[in-house]
This record gives structure tokens, C-alpha cells and sequence, in this order.
């Protein structure tokens, strides 16, 4: 059977102990029969309702007992889209076009010093040339 998908704007409308959902790696999960069991304390679980709690889920170093009762809590899978919160990416958009700058910088120098060598290499070739003339 296909897992049911969730977007992000629906698993954010359960927030209320009551009815939580939260999202771990992308699975959602419905956390309200379990909120009042969490050895951790129901705060933790409703401070993250209805977000991304893989962060928070990850960094307690949850035993596998742990992930255990999270696999029976399964209700589908989180369905991205573009206007979600996305998790931090840096993006290095400066870094491209400052690179791409001092790229063609330095292709310039070294075309420069190409057309040096080849016009010192043209007038070497002359000044010899004249010179076996006279001899
Ligand atoms: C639905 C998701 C969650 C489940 C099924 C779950 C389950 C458990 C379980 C079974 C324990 C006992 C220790 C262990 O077996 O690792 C525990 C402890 C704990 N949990 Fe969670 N947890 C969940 C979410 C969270 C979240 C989002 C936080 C946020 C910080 C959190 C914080 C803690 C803390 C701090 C403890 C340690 C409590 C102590 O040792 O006094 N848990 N959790």
C-alpha cells in the first residue's frame, strides 16, 4: 500500500496535545496517543508539533527502543514542495560569480603575456634577420 503523503502546510495544523503530528526524515508521524508517555515530557514533543522535529528527534540520541515506538506512530510521508521551510542550505551565489570574475581576469594576464612573448619572438625574428643581411 502507498504511504499517504502530507504536505508541510497540513502536518503544521496539528500542534495541540490533543493532536500532534511531527515530521522525522521526511516520515510524518500522529504523536498525540504517545505525548503523555514520553519519558522525555510532553513539553519537548508539543514544542516541535507540527514542524521538522528530526533535529531536536536526532540530537537526544533516541535508543532504538525509541524508534521502535516512532515506527508504529507512522501515519505517511512528508510530501515537499517549493515553499516549504527549507532546512539551512548555504548558497554560494557570490561565490560563483566572484569565481567566474577572477577566472576570465586571469585568462586576460595570460593572454596578454601570450601576445608579449609572441611580439618580442616577431621582432627578434627581424632584428636577427636584418642582422644576417648586412653580414
Ligand atoms: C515521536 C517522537 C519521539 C519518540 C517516539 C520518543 C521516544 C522516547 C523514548 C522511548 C525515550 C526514552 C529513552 C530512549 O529510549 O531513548 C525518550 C527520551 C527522551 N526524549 Fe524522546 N521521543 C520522541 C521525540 C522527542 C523529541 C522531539 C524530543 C525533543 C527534544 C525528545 C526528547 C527526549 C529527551 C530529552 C529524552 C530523555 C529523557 C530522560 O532520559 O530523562 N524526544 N524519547
Amino acid at each position: 500500500m502507498a504511504d499517504k503523503e502530507f504536505t508541510y502546510a497540513e502536518v503544521s495544523t496539528h500542534t495541540t496535545k490533543k493532536d500532534v503530528h511531527l515530521v522525522i526524515h521526511d516520515i510524518v508521524y500522529d504523536v498525540t496517543s504517545f505525548v503523555d508517555e514520553h519519558p522525555g515530557g510532553e513539553e519537548v514533543i508539543l514544542d516541535v508539533g507540527g514542524q521538522d522535529a528530526t533535529e531536536a528527534f536526532e540530537d537526544v540520541g533516541h535508543s532504538d527502543e525509541a524508534r521502535e515506538v516512532l515506527e508504529g506512530l507512522k501515519i505517511g510521508v512528508l510530501k515537499r514542495s517549493a515553499d516549504d521551510p527549507k532546512p539551512k542550505v548555504s548558497q554560494p551565489a557570490n561565490t560563483s560569480s566572484s569565481s567566474s570574475g577572477s577566472g576570465s581576469g586571469g585568462f586576460g594576464i595570460g593572454l596578454y603575456a601570450v601576445v608579449l612573448v609572441a611580439a618580442l619572438a616577431y621582432g627578434a625574428y627581424h632584428y636577427l634577420e636584418l642582422n644576417a643581411e648586412k653580414a
